[in-house]
């Protein structure tokens, strides 16, 4: 069985076709730029070779249009005919209170998630593009939904309620959602593979940093905390985003510099973060080399950036009685270990004792605690779209 996975971003679209038997990655890769000048599509050819194919993309469909001529072409091509795919399934960012779990996509899935346009307004209306573009293109493949959102709809009240007059969760859905869901899912369950423990009983506190970054704390598998709310916004400090904020301090700002809401956001998620206190990029490898070099501001960043990392750490061993895992992922966790030394150098009083050496470890699976550290520190690549795969294997199978 061929399955597609598409991940649809406001200005880009990623994609990896799997065969489900074997889990190879037939093709990969990634649309960049769309409706901006100078849109590519860069391909990862199956012998690691990149190709960057330049043409000017508009539209999603024109975009899924073109990847699926890269993915029949006859030269550099995965498949003969777009026939061998069997299913699409795509990664959807937010699913409200309505999905717990992955869907088969039909009208009434798809009314949903544009209900859900006004909570993920940079992202749902993407995704709903790739999946109409799916629609017109390869109109007799199913399509599947899996959401961000639906791990961590285990989440109880306490946790998931903002405390603002109650009436605003009623009419408008205002709360506590979470992000990254896939991520957390797959990792929280290899983790357990990997180190040979059951889930039942378990307590994990799983770190996603890539360049956006939230932490969640999964307890007997499932998720009762998480550091993004209603939007991707709340929690870590990120790559742009600022993560948790003083309402106050937004009000503030709003009233001084006379700025609209939507000014404010691009503020808030593009112009923040690690950006916003380091200034030349959000990049973690430049603000890394950076502080290597000694430069104040970039050391100033990064004990913010690891400080937030560490006070949610503790707060979940606190919201789950302890904590067993502590489990690095994303871009940053999988690759940078001065951002897990940062984040865990203040944790011995857990009982987390990192082993320097072990820790140099990079996009692998590992333990990168001591042998006698109380509790075990793991490092797992995360892997989103083989979790998309999988889910929509196994609703078509029936076995979701
Ligand atoms: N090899 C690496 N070494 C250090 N940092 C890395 C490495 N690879 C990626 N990163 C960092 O990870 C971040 C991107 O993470 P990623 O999970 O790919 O982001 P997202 O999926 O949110 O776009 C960037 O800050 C980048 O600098
Ligand atoms: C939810 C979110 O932050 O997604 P990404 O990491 O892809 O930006
Ligand atoms: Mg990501």
């Amino acid at each position: 069985m061929k399955i597609l996975v598409l991940n649809c971003g406001s200005s880009s679209i990623k994609y990896k076709l799997f065969e489900m038997e074997s889990r190879q990655v037939l093709a990969q890769g990634g649309l960049e730029k769309i409706n901006l000048p100078g849109s590519f599509l860069k391909i990862t050819l199956p012998n690691g070779e990149k190709k960057i194919l330049e043409r000017e993309i508009k539209e999603h469909t024109a975009g899924v249009q073109f990847i699926f001529e890269t993915l029949t072409h006859p030269e550099y091509g995965a498949v003969k005919s777009l026939d061998e795919i069997n299913a699409v399934g795509h990664r959807v960012l937010h699913g409200g209170t309505k999905f717990s779990g992955s869907v088969l996509i039909n009208d009434d899935v798809i009314r949903a998630v544009e209900e859900c346009c006004d909570l993920g307004p940079l992202h749902n209306p993407a995704n709903l593009k790739g999946i109409y573009a799916v629609q017109q293109l390869l109109p007799n493949v199913p399509q599947v939904a899996v959401f961000d959102t639906a791990f961590h709809q285990t989440m109880p009240e306490h946790a998931y309620l903002y405390p603002i007059p109650y009436e605003y969760y009623e009419k408008y859905g205002i709360r506590r959602y979470g992000f990254h869901g896939t991520s957390h899912r797959y990792v929280s369950k290899r983790v357990c593979e990997f180190l040979g423990i059951p889930v039942e009983g378990s307590r994990i506190i799983t770190c996603h940093i890539g360049n956006g970054g939230s932490i969640a704390a999964v307890k007997d598998g499932k998720c009762i905390d998480t550091t993004m709310g209603l939007t991707p916004l709340e929690g870590l400090m990120m790559g742009t985003r600022c993560g948790d904020i003083d309402g106050g301090a937004i009000l503030y700002l709003m009233k001084k510099e006379g700025l609209t809401p939507d000014q404010m956001s691009d503020i808030l998620n593009k112009k923040s973060g690690v950006l916003g206190i380091f200034k030349r990029s959000s990049d973690m490898r430049e603000l890394e080399d950076a502080s290597a070099r000694g430069e104040e501001l970039a050391k100033r960043t990064e004990a913010m950036y690891f400080y937030r990392i560490t006070k949610y750490i503790g707060a979940y061993a606190a919201a789950m009685g302890g904590v067993d895992v502590i489990l690095f992922t994303g871009g940053v966790g999988e690759n940078q270990a001065t951002a897990r030394w940062g984040a865990c150098e203040t944790l011995g009083f857990l009982g987390v004792k990192l082993d320097p050496e072990r820790n140099k470890v990079r996009s692998k699976e590992a333990i990168i605690s001591t042998d006698d550290s109380k509790v075990k520190v793991v490092v797992i690549p995360t892997d989103e779209e083989l979790m998309i795969a999988t889910d929509t294997m196994d609703i078509l199978n029936g076995k979701l």
